[in-house]
């Protein structure tokens, strides 16, 4: 593979993909990754020397990741030349080589592209956001009880008004479209037609049931309980209701779902153990009060992109802030982890915050590969260096008695904590 900017390591082998999309990972799997804009310098370096050493601490040198910089965001701009947010070469790289990270990035001012994350999710068609949300034991928590938060969101992750189909007020554009609106389809609701922005939000069948699909058996291979799809269909009917219909159309023909009394819930038996697995519904304001006052009801949640994106933070927020929240973007084949949150500007390069949650999405990068060992191992190391007290600022100022550990330091804790 040659690319123009990108050094492929000399040791190192690619993933492969099969046709029935599992993957074979050699011993030396080479992993593209984007060290992010912001706090991207702080936390990519402790990601890189965590996983290094859980690797190493379970295979003892006999498996090693052959780690290969790719670039986007500011730091694209500076090797490829400005205005190159988003080099096809990254985008080809994260594609040849199947599993990669990454870091935050920032929303580049003018120009194109309006979210560099968003491209990336579009570009390569990863239409699933997975975003599981659990508690650690000891990590500070606005909730009386945050172990009964164990939740992992399906996110869709290439439709929705977060497309970005949308144009500013007074523009050409918005004026035709508005124009069209009340000429050909005989729109009477927009308030106020001459100043105002307009978006589109488009959700399919197809973009549906695919992530639902994949929602449900996430379910049934991980044993959970129940799939909830989660949309505000009753003012939304044919988007976020119509997600609603497609979702339980889906789980009726495709896993033999069947209503409980009466529908719209339904269940099946999950196929070895016989247990029921329910799939049900709730609308999304609701659900975020029931996220606070009944956590154990949900499990595993579908939902629509925005909504998504709201619920992540959200339930983040209930095991300890998005500094502890991973993700991972999916296609059939291709798999980009990354941070859940952003570039935190403020504390960029002052080896200041959480790198919780990239290591975390580390942390499912290698149990993607199959690596559970060095997996069980990053989990281990945060486990124990947040039971000792010694985090970073976001944790230890709403601890009693902790110790503050900068960035990198805390990466040193949690090596020290593993095996
Ligand atoms: N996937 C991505 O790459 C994403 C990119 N972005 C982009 O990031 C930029 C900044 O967005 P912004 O809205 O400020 O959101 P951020 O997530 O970057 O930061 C918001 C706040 O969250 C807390 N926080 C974030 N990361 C950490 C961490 N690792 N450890 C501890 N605390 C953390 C900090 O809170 P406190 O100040 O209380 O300490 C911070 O001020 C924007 O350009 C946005 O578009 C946003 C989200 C996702
Ligand atoms: O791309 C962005 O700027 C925001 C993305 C985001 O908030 C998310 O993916 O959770
Ligand atoms: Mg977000």
């Amino acid at each position: 593979m040659a690319y123009e900017q990108i050094q492929v390591p000399a040791t190192g082998e690619q993933i492969r993909v099969n046709p029935d999309h599992s993957i074979d990972v050699p011993d030396q799997p080479i992993i593209p990754y984007i060290e992010g804009d912001g706090i991207g310098v702080d936390i990519t370096p402790v990601l890189k020397k965590v996983l290094d050493s859980a690797v190493s601490k379970a295979y003892g040198g006999q498996r090693q990741i052959a780690w290969m910089e790719i670039y986007a965001g500011e730091k694209a701009t500076k090797v490829y030349g400005a205005d190159v947010w988003l080099p096809d070469e990254t985008l080809d790289a994260v594609r040849d080589y199947v599993v990669s990270i990454k870091g935050p990035l920032t929303t580049p001012v003018g120009g194109g592209i309006r979210s560099l994350n968003v491209a990336l999710r579009q570009r390569l068609d990863l239409y699933v956001c997975l975003r599981p949300v659990r508690y650690f034991q000891g990590t500070p928590s606005p909730l009386k009880r945050p172990e009964d938060t164990d939740m992992v969101i399906f996110r869709e992750n290439s439709e929705d008004i977060y497309a970005g189909i949308e144009w500013a007020a007074g523009s050409d554009e918005a004026k035709t479209l508005i124009d069209f609106l009340q000429d050909k389809l005989g729109v009477t609701k927009i308030r106020f037609p001459a100043s105002s922005g307009i978006g589109i939000k488009p959700v399919s069948r197809d973009g549906t049931r695919r992530l639902v699909r994949k929602a449900i058996q996430y379910a049934i291979d991980n044993q959970r309980d129940s799939v909830t799809l989660v949309h505000k269909g009753n003012i939304m009917k044919f988007t976020e209701g119509a997600f609603k219909d497609w979702g339980y159309e889906l789980a009726r023909e495709e896993f033999g779902a069947e209503l409980i009394d009466g529908g719209p819930w339904c269940r099946f038996k999950h196929p070895t153990t016989g247990k029921d697995i329910v799939v049900k519904d709730v609308i999304a304001d609701a659900f975020l009060q029931q996220i606070l006052l009944r956590p154990k009801d949900y499990d595993v949640i579908a939902t629509l992109n925005l909504n998504g994106d709201y619920i992540s933070d959200a339930l983040a927020a209930q095991v300890g802030g998005i500094g502890m929240a991973p993700g991972a973007n999916l296609s059939d084949t291709v798999a980009m982890f990354e941070a859940t949150h952003g570039t935190a500007p403020k504390y960029a390069g002052k080896d200041q915050v959480n790198p919780s949650s990239l290591l975390l999405s580390g942390e499912m990068l290698l149990r993607h590969l199959g690596w559970t060992e060095a997996a069980d191992l990053v989990i281990q190391g945060i486990e124990g260096s947040i039971a000792a007290k010694t985090v970073t600022y976001d944790l230890e100022r709403l601890m009693e008695g902790a110790t503050k550990l900068s960035c990198s330091a805390f990466g040193d804790a949690v090596i020290a904590k593993m095996g």
